[in-house]
């Protein structure tokens, strides 16, 4: 039996452990222990399920065995990646001294150790767990007091891989949207906020992405104060001026990246403000709906960003999604993007030539935030070198009469410091290794010191070569080596037969035994040892200095921060206009007008991706469609009723018209052949609602609260789509909430509007409202058959093809007979009973179909009152005869109740 008090003594190591996981509670440990990180207790457990890594033992604590499993150093990485998409956090315990050190304390003593760093999922840096052309960013979300109001609210975001920092307010109605803006994958939110139950939802909706910290992090009185020690400044006029509720969001990220990054200092952007208003608000429901940077699968492939991506580097492809996230609002800076499209679409030469020169452009920001946190490699010094040689080239080519755009693009190329450059063109070798500690980036001539040690280590090594020779001769042994490993250093290796021999021999006094293995014996002499003792002291001597040469640049290159992330953003920005040029010469796009108007008039519009995907499937082309909700006069915007049949193409045409305008404004071209937008503030677009069943909300639940907040929040600049609204309710109730809708719509909103609908009953409202028209999707009858034309035309539809579509899509040769039976009756039956009003007019399908497939209910079961209405036949009746009748079976009525 074991006793207590000694299972519950942990060795000084597992107290260690303990006292440093007690400090990361909510982060899974990576405690370093040579080579591999260690993951003990609960963490072994959840890792090895999560990496797929076997579980094992190591001694015990309270009587019970300590699950452990470990990461070898080299592959950490990619464990990381896999436990950091999976939404943990990570802390990074290392040796904060060598073995060696602990050893002289005494035999028990413990290696010092400490985390260095939190991963988290907004604060990765490293290339492995990013993805080239997408941005990935952390947030702070807060506000001030306990019941902020608009402009109360701000976030703060940063994406730690490059140094970009934002600030901007928002409001309590608007929060989802501005998230949703930036699509950050960690949002940091002050601990009472977190908690309000007004908000519950949205910080459910963010899932794990979300997190609380303590309110102190968000101090707005000493924000000011942190965020200067942090910029190293003395005030933050220089800055611009920023209220106090962004100055704590501002405070808070920089908190919270010492808390995750520690000693390490992130090569922040200075913080730039966006104004409110200043970009086209998209909540997520239309982000999700246009499937604007993801696809309806949540991948990219697919989505509008996939389709209009032709960046070739990743910060270009990070900044075109920026850009399509948050859509301008200003004309004249729409304006001032369109003229470095349209300078490159003249050009075919310099866009080739750029694009060429651009795809070989390393990611500068992402090599120098790592440089600034310590966690560079050789590599990234040679990727700002080329970084900055590739720039120059771009610049050089840039001349003459630019758009403001390139030209101010072409000014922060200029700026780079000359110096950086050309120091480390003359630094670093051509080849480098991955590792700094590996040495040998440095070239030759650089440095004269490590020049020396490098002689002196090849000189010994060509010594020892020699040597090999000069000993196979003494002794007589031909088959004589000499080998170098990591434990012995160099030594002399033959097979036992001849190692014996030697040591019964007389050279045995040169010939030091080290080692005897199965099938070779290994030896050393004083003079091997002399050089090897040379070689691995030039060896240490040499990487010394380039460790320090390292630092040096290291500290160069930070030192020109400010400047390299200038110009690598002006670079993305020339990439972005060069590759949205090359699209819309490849498309045929065209250059759109843009104005404050409230114009929205598009001619031969398409939709990128369906196009695209019709090209790709079976080469068929994409017919192209008008669309014109401009208003008449001066008047507000026009709403356009779609009716159509099913797989008509009424959803791709409502999208393609959210899609063009969305890409106006962010200062592409579009795929039209002539385009004139008035600026949209706000876009909503309701296609397709689906159910969220982890809300407990029903797909009905979810259109109708995502129609009250289009009804709530439009305003006139608003572009409002909506496709089938009230479809997942019953009938009457679907038309009356639909019919409601679009009255709103025109009525108080006053928006432009597209809207799609079944209910072909609704094209009557055109009557009344004068904004409104009727328009519709055509189709050919032939032989039976439905042939989709795809064509807008002016109209409503008269019916909905639902069945030939149902056939189309494989329903049972029998159920699609059976379903034309019941429509024939339907219809039938709706035309027989000549009602006056449209309500009227609606099918009661499940009545209907009832009285079919029971044509005689039981007569037993039928109120003799019914039976004698039924023999009435008032066509045939004088009005005294019906007057009685009436009386009669008034009269019957009250009896039958007493
Ligand atoms: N303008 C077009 N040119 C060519 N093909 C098109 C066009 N519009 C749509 N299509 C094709 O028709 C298919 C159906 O389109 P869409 O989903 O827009 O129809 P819908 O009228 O909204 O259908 P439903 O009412 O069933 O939702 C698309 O997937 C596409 O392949």
């Amino acid at each position: 039996m074991t006793t207590a008090t000694a299972d519950a003594a942990p060795t000084p190591m597992m107290a260690q452990y303990i006292e440093i996981k007690a400090a990361n509670p909510d982060c899974l440990l990576f405690y370093r222990m040579g080579d591999f990180y260690e993951l003990f207790f609960e963490d072994a457990e959840e890792a090895s399920r999560a990496l797929g890594i076997a579980l094992t033992k190591r001694g015990k604590h309270l009587g019970e065995d300590i699950p452990m499993c470990g990461v070898p150093i080299h592959a950490a990485e990619d464990y990381l990646q896999k436990l950091i998409a999976l939404g943990h956090r990570i802390a990074v315990c290392d040796q904060m001294e060598d073995p060696a050190e602990a050893k002289k304390r005494g035999s028990k003593s413990v290696v010092k150790r400490d985390v260095v760093r939190l991963v988290t999922p907004g604060t990765i840096t490293e290339d492995q767990l990013l993805e080239a052309g997408r941005a990935n960013y952390l947030m702070t979300l807060t506000r001030l007091g306990a019941k902020g109001r608009e402009g109360e609210f701000a976030i703060a975001w940063t994406d730690l891989s490059t140094g970009a920092f934002r600030l901007a307010e928002t409001g309590a109605d608007r929060l989802e949207a501005d998230i949703a803006a930036v699509e950050p994958s960690e949002v940091v939110v002050a601990e009472p906020l977190y908690r309000d139950e007004a908000f519950a939802q949205v910080f459910r909706r963010l899932g794990r992405r979300a997190r609380p910290e303590p309110q102190a992090l968000f101090d707005a009185a000493t924000a000011p104060e942190r965020i200067c020690r942090f910029f190293g400044v003395s005030t933050l006029d220089g800055f611009g001026s920023f209220s106090r509720v962004e100055l704590s969001a501002a405070a808070a990220l920089i908190a919270y990246l010492g808390k995750t990054q520690l000693a390490a200092r992130p090569a922040l952007q200075r913080p730039e403000r966006r104004v409110a208003g200043s970009a086209m608000e998209i909540d997520p429901a239309t982000r999700a709906s246009l499937e604007l940077t993801r696809s309806a699968g949540g991948r990219r492939a697919g989505s509008l960003l996939s389709v209009i991506d032709r960046t070739v580097t990743g910060a270009g492809g990070r900044l075109l999604a920026v850009r399509l996230a948050s859509p301008l609002t200003d004309p004249t800076a729409i304006r001032e993007r369109q003229a470095s499209l349209a300078h490159f679409i003249e050009d075919y030469a310099l866009r080739a030539e750029l694009r060429a020169t651009l795809g070989r452009l390393p990611d500068i920001e992402r090599a120098l935030s790592r440089i600034a946190l310590g966690r560079g490699g050789p590599r990234d010094l040679l990727a700002i070198r080329s970084g900055l040689f590739a720039a120059s080239e771009i610049a050089a080519r840039l001349t003459g009469d630019l758009p403001a755009e390139l030209a101010a693009c072409r000014q922060a190329i200029l700026a780079l410091p000359d110096t950086l450059s050309e120091r480390l063109e003359m630094t670093l070798a051509e080849e480098v290794p991955l590792l700094k500690r590996d040495g040998g980036f440095v070239r030759p001539g650089a440095l004269a010191a490590l020049d020396e040690a490098r002689t002196l280590r090849e000189d010994a090594r060509r010594f020892i070569a020699e040597l090999q020779g000069h000993y196979a001769e003494e002794t007589g042994i031909k088959s004589l080596k000499i080998k170098h490993n990591n434990v012995l250093g160099y030594f002399i290796e033959m097979n036992e037969a001849n190692g014996k021999a030697l040591m019964a021999g007389p050279l045995a006094s040169t010939f030091i035994h080290r080692q005897t293995l199965a099938s070779a014996m290994r030896f050393t002499t004083g003079e091997l040892a002399d050089l090897d003792e040379r070689i691995s002291h030039a060896g240490a001597d040499a990487l010394k200095l380039e460790l320090e040469t390292f630092d040096q640049l290291a500290a160069e290159i930070v030192e020109a921060a400010p400047q390299l992330q200038a110009a690598a953003g002006a670079l993305g920005a020339i990439d972005v206009a060069s590759a949205l040029a090359e699209l819309a010469v490849s498309g045929d796009w065209s250059r759109p007008v843009v104005d404050d108007s409230l114009a929205f008039r598009i001619e031969g519009g398409r939709h990128p991706v369906v196009e695209a995907a019709l090209a790709a499937a079976d080469g068929q082309s994409f017919v192209a469609n008008d669309c014109d909700l401009s208003p008449k006069g001066k008047g507000p915007g026009a709403i356009w009723l779609v009716t159509g049949p099913n797989m008509g193409g009424k959803s791709t045409f409502l999208r393609q018209n959210a899609i063009i305008a969305i890409l106006a404004q962010i200062g592409a071209y579009v795929p039209a052949t002539a385009a004139h937008i008035g600026i949209v503030d706000r876009l909503f677009s309701r296609v397709g609602a689906s159910d969220d069943l982890a809300e407990g909300r029903s797909t009905f639940m979810v259109e109708m609260v995502e129609t009250a907040a289009i009804l709530n929040q439009s305003g006139e600049r608003a572009l409002v789509i909506l496709d089938e609204i009230g479809r997942g309710t019953a009938t009457y109730d679907g038309l009356s909430i639909a019919f409601a809708s679009v009255e709103h719509l025109h009525e108080v909103n006053r928006c432009r509007a597209l809207f799609a609908t079944h209910f072909h009953e609704m094209t009557a409202l055109s009557a009344r409202l004068k904004r409104l028209a009727n328009v519709t999707m055509r189709v050919k009858e032939w032989q039976g058959e439905v042939i989709f034309l795809h064509e807008v035309g002016a109209g409503a539809a008269d019916r909905s093809y639902g069945i030939q579509v149902a056939r189309l899509a494989g329903l049972p040769k029998v159920v699609v007979e059976r379903a034309r039976q019941v429509l024939a009756e339907l219809e039938r039956s709706e035309q027989g009973e000549k009602r006056e009003t449209f309500l009227d007019d609606l099918p009661l399908f499940s009545a209907a179909v009832r009285r079919q497939a029971e044509p005689a209910a039981p007569s037993a079961e039928v109120h003799p009152l019914v039976a004698e209405v039924e023999a009435l036949d008032p066509d045939a009746m004088t009005p005294r005869e019906a007057m009685e009748a009436l009386y009669r079976l008034k009269a019957k009525l009250r009896d039958g109740r007493a």
